[in-house]
């Protein structure tokens, strides 16, 4: 009974990921269990050096809480929007607030609590610059409203921002059809605005005040539950649509609507989470039992503000706990670099009549947002299939954005090239480190590398 079970589950997954395949139209790749690291990623005809593999979108992704403050972009696909003056404006404006939107290092200051801070996977900031000279709140405002232009921004249009129907406030984008797509997928369980659709508003503020308080990551998990009630509300309508003879069961329904965020996970948060530096290996059992508790907490305020009794199963603590263990262990950081840093890095380019007279009036706004000026977009979002590649410490590939790369989906391109039937690998960490450092590092996502580089220099210590 188990093996024709694991073989149904079998069947199911690699339905679910051809069809990815094939709506990402990258078709030379598949997705193959190996038997002793699960899934993997394996090039189905040749790539060359450079080539694309896969453009991988989105399942559930969030901009850093501390990042909103750097950077304005569409909260569905990630895209830069307003305009440069806006951007410029926006982060003055902030700045001059003296407010900071350094990802890390201000935990002393605000005087959380150490764990709640971490977040394995996160990308460090580049970190506020205090050497910066500050403009008038005049001119920060009518570079927010746009009625001071800047020399040569429209070489760089970025989409004006759309506001979120259900009048969150909180939520833009720069297309009709990403407003409606995060409608549909998540968003309007979790909008604070009059048209949520949560059942209170009030507790999903504190939810969500909550997770900016202390772990991001749960904005993260809200948005997987959502996107599964959401889901399976769908399916439940197309069914009874379809007046199937044979009703199916809701269970049933519910499995196949959580299929996608299901078939990513493993370990729970506070079993995989690694031990931080400064907790002491003697108070591993408190620093678990804290992870947990805190999870715990994020999960009655969830419950209290969205809880759907058809969906009872998704809001148990296991469930929750493996679902931000799943992305402890699968996500990747969502980085969309910045048209600010193109704008500046083009005016410098310019020709010295041209260079001289634009940088008498961007100059003071380049100063005044000193290091901060090249600030990207930086988040943690999980992708299906990009989740299902494995590490090595000689990868064959890599996440990397092209000039035409604007939005938050996963790039993955061929660092060398790559044979049919070859597995293809990206590296988790930085793969020059020494290899204690590496392995020391990998141990965080629960595994011991054992990649030729690791075997050999494994030899050698
Ligand atoms: C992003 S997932 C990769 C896909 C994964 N194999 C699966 O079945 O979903 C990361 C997990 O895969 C496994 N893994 C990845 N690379 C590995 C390697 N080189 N050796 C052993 N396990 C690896 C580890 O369990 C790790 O936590």
């Amino acid at each position: 009974m188990d093996s024709v079970c694991k073989t149904d589950e079998k069947i199911a997954a690699d339905e679910y990921f051809n069809k990815l395949i094939t709506s990402r139209r990258c078709n030379g790749i598949e997705v193959k269990l190996n038997e002793t690291i699960g899934k993997g990623v394996y090039a189905n005809s040749e790539f060359q050096e450079d080539e694309l593999i896969l453009k991988d979108q989105i399942l559930v992704g969030i901009q850093h809480s501390s990042n909103k403050v750097d950077c304005l972009v569409c909260s569905f696909c990630f895209r830069f929007v307003g305009s440069i003056e806006k951007q410029i404006g926006r982060k003055l404006y902030f700045k001059n607030l003296g407010v900071s939107g350094c990802c890390d290092g201000d935990s002393s200051e605000s005087g959380e609590d150490e764990c709640v801070k971490y977040n394995g996977n996160e990308v460090q900031c580049g970190g506020s610059s205090s050497s910066h000279n500050t403009l008038p709140e005049g001119v920060v405002s009518s570079l927010m409203n746009g009625e001071t232009a800047l020399p040569y921004t429209d070489m760089f249009p970025l989409p004006s921002p759309i506001s979120c129907h259900g009048g969150c406030q909180e939520a833009f984008y720069c297309s009709e059809s990403c407003a409606e797509a995060d409608w549909e997928s998540s968003h309007s369980l979790l909008c604070t605005g009059e048209r949520s659709e949560s059942i209170s508003r009030e507790a999903l503020g504190e939810f969500i005040k909550h997770a900016n308080d202390t772990n991001d990551i749960f904005l993260l998990a809200a948005k997987a539950i959502a996107f599964t009630i959401l889901r399976y509300r769908k399916m439940k309508a197309e069914h009874v649509d379809k007046k199937a003879k044979q009703s199916e069961p809701k269970q049933l329904l519910l499995l196949e609507a959580w299929k996608p965020v299901s078939i990513g996970y493993k370990r729970r948060w506070w079993d995989c989470i690694a031990l931080p530096d400064d907790v002491d290996l003697s108070d591993e059992g408190a620093f678990r039992m804290q992870i947990k508790n805190l999870a715990c907490t994020s999960l009655e305020l969830l419950k209290t503000a969205i809880f759907d009794k058809e969906c009872e199963a998704l809001f148990s603590l296991e469930i929750y706990g493996n679902i931000i263990g799943m992305f402890e262990l699968n996500n990747l950081d969502l980085v969309v670099a910045s048209p600010v840093e193109d704008y500046f890095l083009y005016i410098d380019d310019l020709p010295d009549t041209e260079k001289e007279e634009a940088e008498e009036i961007t100059r003071p706004f380049l100063d005044a947002l000193g290091d901060e000026y090249s600030d990207c977009c930086q988040g943690t979002a999980f992708f299906p299939l990009q989740s299902c590649m494995n590490h090595s410490c000689c990868p064959n590939a890599k996440a990397f954005k092209r000039e035409e790369d604007k939005d938050g989906q996963a790039v993955i391109i061929a660092l060398r090239c790559i044979s049919e039937k070859e597995e293809v690998t990206i590296s988790y960490i930085d793969e020059e480190l020494p290899y204690k450092e590496r392995q020391a590092l990998l141990a965080d996502y629960g595994f011991s590398c054992k990649c030729s580089k690791c075997l050999e220099d494994s030899s050698s210590v």
